[in-house]
């Protein structure tokens, strides 16, 4: 005899299974990827609750949950996340937008001239350049990226939100030559080599190792970054750039050895200094 498989015991065999798999917010996840594989929000799912699901809507379902078992992350899955109140496209080439850098963001939206230039270096996503864009229209954004992979999917996400943002592929400066900028941000690679092997699995396993290597130190980023924004600021332009934990301290230290001034940290909704930033003279 075949079983009835309605949405309310499919959620409830799922929860359990990824559950056991060691997936923290099991019951939270199962609704995402079951609302996903059925086009239906929460409340479509609390309200069909009975409704048996047929051998199409089952395989697709068991094809989500299989991969997040596998600790796939969620995003990659649903193929997208919200940052700064902005829905974002992502994939495996790129980070997965973190709600931490919102700092950054904010941040740089304090100290932007209204319609001056703003280059984002490592754009990725796309989530800092278009939330930067969609608040100043006036402005001229750049981002710029090594991966030709991370650009394209920034590309998507610019004409998703109707706005223009400059891409340019190449490392750092280097296919900046003669362009100043009014604001220069920046969330590069920061983590230390030697720690990549003990991060979550979905993140060492699944995102892409070229936007989390910062080198020995995890600092490599900041040397290239504050040494060469002087060349490509225009005057009193800031430079602002992410942190990770305990980094705030050596990278503000960088800057002010490269002679910027009114120096400034911010911290995240955690407390931690998440944000280093100061400005040429
Ligand atoms: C930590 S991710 C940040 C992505 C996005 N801006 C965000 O905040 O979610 C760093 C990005 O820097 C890019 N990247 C790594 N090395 C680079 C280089 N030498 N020049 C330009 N971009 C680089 C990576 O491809 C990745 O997209």
């Amino acid at each position: 005899m075949s079983e009835v498989w309605t949405i309310r015991r499919v959620l409830e065999w799922t929860r359990e299974y990824l559950a056991e798999k060691g997936i923290e917010n099991a019951r939270l996840e199962t609704e995402w990827l079951l609302g996903t594989a059925l086009g239906l929000d929460r409340v479509g799912l609390y309200v069909n609750f009975d409704k048996p699901l047929n051998q199409n809507e089952l395989g697709t379902i068991r094809g989500l949950v299989a991969r997040r078992a596998k600790r796939e992350p969620l995003q990659y899955i649903l193929g997208s996340q919200e940052f700064f109140g902005l829905d974002f496209e992502v994939t495996p080439a790129v980070l997965i937008p973190r709600h931490d850098t919102e700092v950054l963001v904010e941040e740089a939206l304090k100290r932007a001239p209204a319609a001056g230039s703003i280059l984002d270096i490592g754009v990725g996503s796309g989530c800092i350049a278009v939330s930067l864009a969609k608040s100043l229209p006036e402005t001229a954004v750049w981002g710029v990226d090594r991966s030709a992979a991370a650009l394209a999917l920034a590309r998507r996400n610019v004409e998703r939100h109707g706005v223009r943002v400059t891409l340019v592929e190449g490392s750092l400066f280097e296919p900046l030559t003669g362009e100043r900028f009014d604001m220069i941000v920046s969330n590069p690679p920061y983590i230390p080599t030697a720690d990549i092997g003990t991060l979550q699995a979905e993140v060492r396993d699944a995102e892409p190792l070229m936007a989390l290597d910062g080198g020995v130190d995890g600092l490599d980023f900041y040397r290239l970054i504050v040494s060469g924004a002087s060349g490509h600021l225009a005057p009193r332009g800031w430079l602002m750039v992410e942190v990770g934990i305990g980094q705030a301290e050596a990278v503000l230290g960088m800057f002010t050895r490269a002679g910027f001034g009114d120096c400034f940290t911010a911290k995240d909704p955690n407390g931690i200094d998440r944000v280093v930033g100061g400005r040429i003279p």
